[in-house]
């Protein structure tokens, strides 16, 4: 069949589902293609510094769809909408799962490879990721500390400003918690928000009286486990991150002016759900 006609068979076919409101829009023009694909700048001349400048973006893409997805569930969680909001939160575990997978692409370079264009990042660093410190914001690791870095960057400040604000994914499932029935302490419910939160016994006791009796409370259990899956694969990250950065760098201080691997073996310590790990123990 003839491209033409095969054209003109497709237009039959979709003129019930709205395609002449826009008949001359291409892949390119939908996927803004002009623009994603003109965003690689090296500033080296070296080879594999394309690399490194794709798998940040793609990072960065990913995170933006997570930011997207987490917000949303957050939406469902406080209209005890579980079903919407575990859909969601799969998705983000299989991003989680890109996310990872992009270290072993990464670890095809070399220290020597890396070091050839270091030099030219200047003081860049992933620390200044201000969608990774949305992310660590929604999901619950509030520390306001970290917003100083963004001050040049009113549209990146007002976005983190606003998470800090508001009640994390954790802080509203506890708040279900609460609507549910059990005894969450009044300061864990409303709260400054901006505060990072603190693990509570009595907390502890809730989710261990929905581990306890799986069948009584199904979504509050499924909606625990699908969190301490989001937590596990973000650590999974954190770590990977770590190592290929001590495969590459070393022990180097990093050009963000941390430690280096210093400083991200310590974020390794960060929990964003502490009383999902600790009612284990009591299992
Ligand atoms: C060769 C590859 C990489 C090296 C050597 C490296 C190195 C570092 C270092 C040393 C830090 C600590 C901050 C500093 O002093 O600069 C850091 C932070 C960070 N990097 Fe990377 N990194 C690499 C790849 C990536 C990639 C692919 C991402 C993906 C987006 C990323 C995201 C981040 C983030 C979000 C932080 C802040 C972490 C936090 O504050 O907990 N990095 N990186
Ligand atoms: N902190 C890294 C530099 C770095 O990795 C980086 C620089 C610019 C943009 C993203 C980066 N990735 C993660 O930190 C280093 O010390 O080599």
């Amino acid at each position: 069949m003839s491209t033409e006609t095969n054209r003109r068979r497709y237009a039959v076919d979709l003129e019930g589902e709205g395609v002449h409101e826009r008949p001359d829009l291409s892949y390119g023009a939908y996927l803004g293609l002009d623009t994603l694909l003109a965003s690689q700048h090296p500033r080296s001349d070296e080879h594999d510094e394309l690399l490194f400048i794709v798998i940040h973006q793609a990072s960065e893409l990913w995170m933006k769809l997570s930011l997207h997805e987490l917000r949303a569930a957050r939406e469902q969680v406080r209209k005890d909408e579980l079903g919407p909001a575990f859909k969601m939160i799969a998705r983000v575990a299989r991003i989680q799962a890109q996310l990872i997978q992009s270290w072993d692409v990464l670890s095809t370079l070399t220290p020597a490879d890396y070091t050839r264009f270091r030099p030219y990042l200047g003081q860049s660093s992933g620390f200044q990721s201000w969608q990774y410190r949305l992310l660590e914001y929604v999901l619950g690791n509030k520390n306001a500390g970290m917003m100083a870095v963004h001050r040049g960057d009113p549209t990146a400040h007002a976005a983190l400003e606003q998470a800090l604000a508001e009640p994390s994914l954790y802080d509203e499932a506890l708040r279900l918690l609460a609507r549910r029935g059990f005894d969450i302490p009044a300061d864990r419910l409303d709260r400054d928000w901006r505060e990072p939160y603190r693990a509570s016994p009595e907390v502890e006791a809730a989710w261990l009286a929905v581990y306890r009796d799986t069948a009584a409370h199904w979504d509050l259990y499924e909606l625990a486990e699908k969190l301490v899956d989001l937590e596990q694969r973000f650590q999974t990250w954190r770590f990977s991150h770590m190592k290929t950065v001590e495969r590459v760098i070393g022990f180097k201080q990093g050009t963000g002016g941390t430690g280096g691997v210093s400083y991200l073996s310590k974020a390794l310590d960060l929990t964003f759900f502490p009383e999902l790990f600790s009612l284990r123990t009591s299992l």
